[in-house]
């Protein structure tokens, strides 16, 4: 019956990592077949069995999935291909099953562990002595492979700003730590089930090398710090003064171990109300403004003074307490919440309700805008474009779509030159997804240049995307003014550097999903859009979601409004103060979607870069100019292709 065959076998057995793969595969090998997968949980090791044969391990999950692809067809087939190293494609994180957990027993109010770093299957230089090693080199797993990534950075930030403290260095890799996989995906905690990780698998987050090099804020320890901790852990004066070399007494009222100056908050047992401290130390540029940004963990609520902190250069250091009151009677477990001090650069400050509440004009053609806070976006209304003119061309788009297959496949190619492009959906086998979405992207600025590309069937299309372009257009233009003005620039800054300017227009279909793919099928998977700013007209049916803070956000509809948000080319000409927003499109059983997004694109000859207004010691230019021909040629690189966060790579300076 194995003769021939490749096993997939189901084990509960967690024996030493290896040995049940390598036991099951002696068995397999002797009854004649060819390969073995074993499906155990947890599963993430990859030891080779002996004389090259072919085995590997999964989780239930995927072992269940082959399970149902075998019984799906009559003839289920396995493909074995040299291993491939994959390029900016993002990866499940896990925190994996043997990484020790929180909470601190001795210690329960400060926060274990304190950071997550990459530990499994790490490949390695080894030893001479290392009994596996192949060539110089092995992977291994465990604290031993996580914790050099680690000291690695930690030598890197130390060489940046050496002035930091070891406290202060802990700080900046705690609180820039990510806790969402950068890819949007949340992080998992291994182990049966898999269930989403929390500050007691992974402290901080996974440790964030590029963000720990500007850490903005940082909460700084000194001896003073350590001898307080001592003290409350009962140590008595004669061994404290042993440990710092000098006579040393403890203060005589007992310091809280909750007011440790540490870049967690951790509060076990509590009731009722406690109020703590913290002093925040400012490494970034002098005159900033923070102002905190709070996630109540479930069922407390949490109050900052002061909740707006500012520096110049005389002030660096701040101290604020935190209220955290409890509604629970019973105290049945952790709940995880959050704090961030945000200084607001990276999101879109236009859009600032108390400006708009105050009735501040922010240019000439004054838009009122609907905050979306924090999203690097936000919503336009009284935009003056006709509403008859919106359902125009959200009635054409629906027609488009609903034309035969062929009368659409006229427009699909691959050919990236081409200015009209139909995007058919398609099933991205290393990721097991489908991409449902159907889109048709076709350049309109200047009209006369490109309307006869453009379909003319339904014959409403044409017409139709010229009145909603030129409208589309305008409203552009007075965000681009509120922009330049919000970065301190010319109002027409961004209008006179993209002199001529190009404009796409997207029209999107999203058909209704089945239930039981609903899981493996995505609208549009997470990007950023290759644009100055996208502004979208969506219909009444959910799905577009955004990342804020790492979290997924779901932007509802509004009537007659437009979504506008940041994309990469405005990341690039603002010099960081603005972030591409991060998007994805999600499916749903009900409703079909349909939108229109409007680009805003420089020419091909356009150059883009850094406005030299926003160069200086504080904020070196972390892009050189290039031109934006040059960039849409690396967009449709295929190693960056779907990395959206990588588009930008080839553009920045050493610096950044
Ligand atoms: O259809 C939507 O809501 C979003 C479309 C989008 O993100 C895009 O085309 O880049
Ligand atoms: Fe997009």
């Amino acid at each position: 019956m194995v003769a021939g065959k490749v096993v997939l076998c189901f084990t509960a057995v967690t024996k030493i990592p290896g040995t049940i793969v390598l036991s099951a595969a002696e068995v397999v090998k002797e009854a004649g077949g060819v390969g073995l997968i074993v499906a155990k949980n947890p599963s993430n090791d990859m030891y080779p069995c002996t004389d090259g044969f072919p085995c590997i391990e999964v989780d239930y999950d995927i072992g269940t999935r082959i399970l149902f692809y075998i019984r799906s067809t009559r003839f289920p087939e396995v493909k074995l291909s040299p291993s491939k190293t994959v390029v900016g494609k993002p990866v499940l994180a896990k925190v994996a099953h043997f990484s020790s957990r929180g909470p601190n027993s001795k210690s329960p109010a400060i926060l274990k562990p304190d950071i997550a770093a990459p530990g499994v299957n790490i490949l390695a230089a080894a030893s001479p002595l290392d009994t596996v090693q192949d060539g110089g080199y092995v992977m291994h797993s465990g604290s031993s492979m996580a914790t050099p990534h680690v000291a690695g950075i930690v030598a890197l930030l130390k060489a940046m700003h050496p002035e930091l403290s070891p406290a202060a260095i802990k700080s900046a890799l705690v609180t820039t730590a990510w806790r969402n996989h950068p890819s949007g995906f949340p992080i998992f905690a291994e182990g049966s089930p898999q269930k989403l990780a929390n500050p007691f698998d992974f402290g901080g987050g996974i440790a964030n090398p590029n963000g720990a090099a500007d850490p903005g804020l940082v909460y700084d320890m000194g001896t003073a710090d350590y001898i307080s901790y001592l003290c409350y852990m009962d140590y008595n004066n004669t061994a404290i003064s042993i440990l710092t070399g000098h006579p040393t007494v403890c203060p005589y009222e007992e310091p809280s171990i909750l007011d440790i100056n540490l870049p967690s908050i951790t509060i076990p047992n509590l009731r009722n109300s406690v109020t703590l401290t913290r002093t925040v130390t400012n490494v970034g540029s002098s005159n900033s403004i923070y102002r905190a940004v709070i996630e109540p963990p479930f069922g407390t609520s949490v109050s900052v003074n002061p909740d707006v902190l500012v520096f110049n250069h005389k002030t660096k250091k701040i101290t604020f307490t935190v209220t955290v009151t409890t509604a629970h009677q019973v105290n049945t477990g952790y709940f995880f919440g959050s704090l961030t001090w945000t200084d607001r650069v990276h999101t879109f400050q236009v859009a600032d309700v108390d400006k708009v509440a105050s009735g501040v004009e922010l240019s000439d053609g004054f838009i009122p805008l609907i905050d979306m806070d924090e999203l690097q976006g936000c919503q336009v209304k009284n935009h003056k474009i006709p509403e008859t003119n919106m359902n125009q061309i959200m009635g054409t788009t629906r027609e488009f779509f609903k034309l035969p297959e062929q009368e659409k496949l006229k427009f699909h190619t691959t050919d990236s030159n081409k200015s009209i492009m139909l995007f058919i959906a398609f099933k991205d086998e290393i990721e097991n997804v489908f991409i449902s979405r159907e889109s048709l992207r076709f350049s309109t600025f200047p009209f006369e240049d490109h309307v006869n590309e453009w379909p003319s069937n339904p014959p409403s299309l044409r017409k139709d995307v010229i009145e909603y372009c030129t409208s589309v257009k305008k409203v552009e233009f007075a965000v681009l003014e509120a922009i330049s003005e919000s970065l301190g620039l010319e109002k027409d800054y961004i209008d006179k550097m993209l002199c001529n300017h190009g404009q796409k227009l997207s029209i999107n279909y999203y058909p209704i999903c089945q239930e039981q793919d609903l899981e493996f099928t995505r609208g549009i998977r997470p990007h950023t859009d290759p644009a100055i700013v996208t502004l979208l007209l969506q219909d009444d049916v959910p799905g577009f979601k955004v990342l804020n803070n790492g979290k997924w956000v779901e932007v509802g509809h509004v009537p007659n409004t437009l979504v506008v948000h940041v994309g990469d080319l405005l990341q690039v000409i603002s010099n960081c103060r603005y972030k591409s927003l991060h998007h994805q499109v999600f499916v749903n059983c009900e409703k079909e979607r349909f939108s229109v997004a409007s680009f805003c694109y420089p020419s091909s000859d356009t150059a883009i870069g850094p406005a030299m207004e926003l160069i200086d010691d504080d904020h070196p230019a972390m892009y050189r100019n290039f031109m934006y021909r040059e960039f849409y040629q690396e967009m449709w690189r295929s190693a960056v292709q779907h990395a959206t966060d990588k588009r930008l790579d080839l553009f920045k300076t050493s610096i950044a």
